[in-house]
């Protein structure tokens, strides 16, 4: 589940096999097809949680759905966390109502499944190895990047995090306070839908994931072009559809 439908379409014309075109409605595109033989559909969220929350509930519900990756964009909160680098969000904090509303008197922990999550961690070493070896490498050290935080460690190549994402209800509300105390807490990123998919996969019994690609730095300022954001968002797309396969 990309957000931008665009995206979608890039994800059913580059990586599923035999894609076709099951809905258009509200312009957001979702397709189904397979990926090495396994059924996959890929579908927009649109922005924010209503939107994506809406979305994933009727897919696990009425569609048969077990298991969603998100593939957004975010941006960077932590320093050790640069542009084009991938954050697999192992949980996600929010200002969203979500986390209070759905049990009363309890704020609910919005965390990705463990099994997908380690998944995308085994996936994030295979893309790295075969990145840098090509696809017939050894297998050496699972994940890459690695642990609450990791950084880039001075490679040009971009670095996988695994940690905890804010996802904020708010686009252009200007916190900083807020985005420094959660950098205190070794949040990563900042994007507007995971902690929604965590919790609407909690509700309705499916897995959930967020890997995001970092599209622009909040404490610096710089962006990714358009053009880079395409292909930086590869590496992530690769890292989820190989994480929703089945183990084994
Ligand atoms: O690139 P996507 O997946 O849409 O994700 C990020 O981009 C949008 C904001 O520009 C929000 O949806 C945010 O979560
Ligand atoms: O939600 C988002 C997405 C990218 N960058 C941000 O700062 N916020």
């Amino acid at each position: 589940m990309p957000g931008d439908p665009r995206r979608a379409r890039r994800i059913a014309e580059t990586v599923l096999e035999d894609a076709r075109l099951v809905t258009e409605v509200r312009g957001v595109l979702g397709y189904t097809g397979t990926y090495r033989g396994v059924p996959m559909s890929v579908l927009a969220s649109g922005m924010g949680i209503p939107s994506v929350s809406i979305y994933a509930t009727e897919l696990f519900r009425h569609y048969g759905v077990r298991r969603i990756v998100r593939v957004g964009t975010a941006g960077a909160l932590s320093t050790s966390v640069a542009l084009r680098d991938v954050v697999i969000a192992s949980a996600a904090h929010t200002d969203s109502s979500v986390s209070r509303l759905l049990v009363d008197g309890v704020t609910l922990s919005l965390a990705a499944s463990y099994r997908s999550l380690r998944a995308a961690v085994d996936a994030a070493g295979t893309v790295e190895r075969e990145d840098r070896h090509g696809p017939d490498a050894p297998r050496g050290r699972a994940g890459s990047g690695g642990g609450s935080g990791g950084g880039s460690g001075g490679s040009e190549r971009p670095a996988v995090h695994i940690g905890p994402v804010f996802s904020s209800d708010h686009f252009y509300l200007d916190r900083p306070a807020v985005l420094d105390a959660l950098e205190r807490r070794g949040t990563l990123a900042v994007e507007m839908e995971a902690a929604g998919l965590y919790a609407v996969a909690a509700a309705e019994g499916g897995e959930a994931l967020a890997v995001l690609t970092v599209s622009d730095h909040v404490r610096t300022g710089e962006a990714l072009s358009a053009a880079d954001r395409e292909t930086g968002f590869d590496r992530a797309v690769r890292i989820a559809a190989a994480a929703l396969l089945p183990d084994g």
